[in-house]
């Protein structure tokens, strides 16, 4: 279970010629590690994040998830892997109003063709995991920002990815419930064995993370150091 970009470039459409977000980018993020990805606004941080979810494909380079190689592959085989293999946090949680805490793991299982049995159970034990066994019948009305976080990230680990991938999750909460919500994807990470990709602006909370990768340009470097 792993996460290799190799010499990713990305572009984009910009009048006559082409914006490049991703320039000849390498990054690997073995299992059970947490990989923070920082850099200035515009850098191409959630371009690098779609690219490793198998949302877009890159102009070239290779990426590798939990030794697939997805580049080449249709839209309808990217969907599968995603489903598979890859958990993805974004920014703000887009739980469903009318749902329960416990509903709106269920439904991600029910989409994956799990028993209803099955789906129950996982849930219960994700909830566990994330410190709200007994918010499970709150509607997020009835949730904090902290803990509605919790949820989605409870939510996306409910295919048990092989790969987390999560879009600045801190960016909703004061600074002691963003470092708990990090120290909280750390520790699934380690528990749990996933390779785990985390943009944030924010680099006050990084002491626990195993690796940073700063991007600038769309160039990504990772310092000797860490
Ligand atoms: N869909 C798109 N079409 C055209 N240009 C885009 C698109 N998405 C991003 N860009 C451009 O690509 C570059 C990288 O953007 P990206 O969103 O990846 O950066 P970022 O580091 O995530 O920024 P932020 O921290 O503000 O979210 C920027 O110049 C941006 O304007």
């Amino acid at each position: 279970m792993s996460l290799q970009l190799r010499d990713i470039t990305l572009t984009y459409p910009d009048g006559d010629s082409r914006l490049t977000a991703v320039d000849h980018a390498d990054l690997d993020v073995p299992a059970g590690s947490v990989t923070a990805v920082i850099g200035p606004s515009g850098s191409g941080k959630s371009s690098l994040l779609a690219v490793a979810a198998a949302l877009v494909t890159p102009d070239s380079g290779r990426v590798v998830v939990d030794g697939t190689t997805v580049t080449g592959m249709n839209q309808a085989q990217m969907t599968a892997v995603r489903r598979e293999k890859i958990g993805i946090i974004f920014q703000q949680p887009n739980l469903i109003a009318s749902l329960t805490a416990a509903e709106q793991l269920q439904v991600m299982a029910h989409l994956d063709g799990r028993s209803a049995r099955d789906a129950r159970d996982r849930a219960v034990e994700l909830l566990d995991a994330v410190g709200l066994s007994d918010k499970k019948d709150r509607r997020p009305h009835q949730l904090s920002g902290g803990q509605r976080q919790r949820i989605n990230i409870a939510r996306a680990l409910m295919n048990d990815p092989a790969v987390l991938l999560v879009d600045e999750p801190t960016s909703a909460l004061d600074h002691e419930r963003g470092a708990a919500v990090i120290d909280l994807i750390t520790t699934l990470t380690h528990r749990r064995a996933t390779a785990t990709v985390l943009v944030t602006h924010d680099t006050t909370h990084l002491s626990g993370v195993d690796q940073v990768a700063e991007v600038l340009d769309g160039r990504v470097r990772v310092p000797a150091a860490n």
